[in-house]
């Protein structure tokens, strides 16, 4: 099942819901997470891929030959925004190999939780791309809407952005800012504590998927 209000998807179904309760647990340890990040981002692909852009070739079956629908990876970006966005990352490009990848290096100042940049990578012809930007967490919304914004300045104009838990906060900031992109999520959690740091939440994604807390 899935939940669609004011440009966010929430994709509820059983499976995701399931490992994104694992994901929360205290004592889920970093293998297992990165694990989990992986199989919940290829469940969640299913839904903010499903109007992608198919390409026709010609094949042949066992019994006749057939014009086929084939996923144009060619015309899809990724990108991720470093570093716990790569969590994501990797399991959609188990699931969409040809999709060309960006990087956005940005990492929010504990202090005043604002986005600091770091790193831009990005192919080219991002105009002729849908762009589906990953990080598993939507906070403030501040790091979403300051990525989605550099996109756009780099061509982008058709964008998602794709995300394990959102705080309602962030996910207005990132509406009011760019209120063409949609978010899909996995959860609409609580709220944000004075940390910025989702309640419930999970912790610290980027930490959890690497060990460096
Ligand atoms: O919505 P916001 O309030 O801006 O916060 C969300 C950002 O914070 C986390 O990254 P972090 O800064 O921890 O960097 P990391 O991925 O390197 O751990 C998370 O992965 C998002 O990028
Ligand atoms: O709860 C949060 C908020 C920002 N970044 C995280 O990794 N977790
Ligand atoms: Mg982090």
């Amino acid at each position: 099942m899935t939940a669609r209000q004011d440009g966010v998807t929430v994709v509820d179904h059983p499976l995701v819901q399931h490992k994104l309760t694992q994901m929360r647990r205290r004592e889920t340890p970093t293998p297992e997470f990165r694990r989990l990040a992986r199989e919940l981002s290829l469940l969640l692909a299913y839904e903010v891929t499903r109007d992608i852009p198919l390409d026709y070739m010609d094949i042949e079956t066992p019994i006749a030959p057939m014009r086929a629908p084939v996923v144009a990876g060619r015309k899809l970006c990724l990108v991720s925004i470093l570093r716990a966005g790569n969590g994501i990352l990797d399991g959609m490009l188990d699931l969409i190999p040809h999709a060309r990848v960006g990087h956005v290096g940005l990492y929010r100042d504990p202090k005043t939780l604002r986005p600091v940049e770091y790193y831009f990578k990005v192919p080219d012809a991002l105009d002729e791309r849908l762009t589906i930007v990953c990080d598993p967490m939507l906070a403030t919304g501040h790091t979403a809407a300051a990525a989605v914004q550099k996109l756009k300045e780099r061509g982008a104009d058709n964008v998602k952005f794709l995300c394990l838990l959102a705080a309602p906060e962030g996910a207005k900031v990132l509406r009011e800012a760019h209120p063409d992109v949609p978010i899909f999520t996995a959860a609409i959690d609580e709220k944000l504590n004075e940390k910025g740091y989702i309640v419930p939440g999970l912790g610290d994604a980027g930490d959890r998927i690497y060990g460096t807390a």
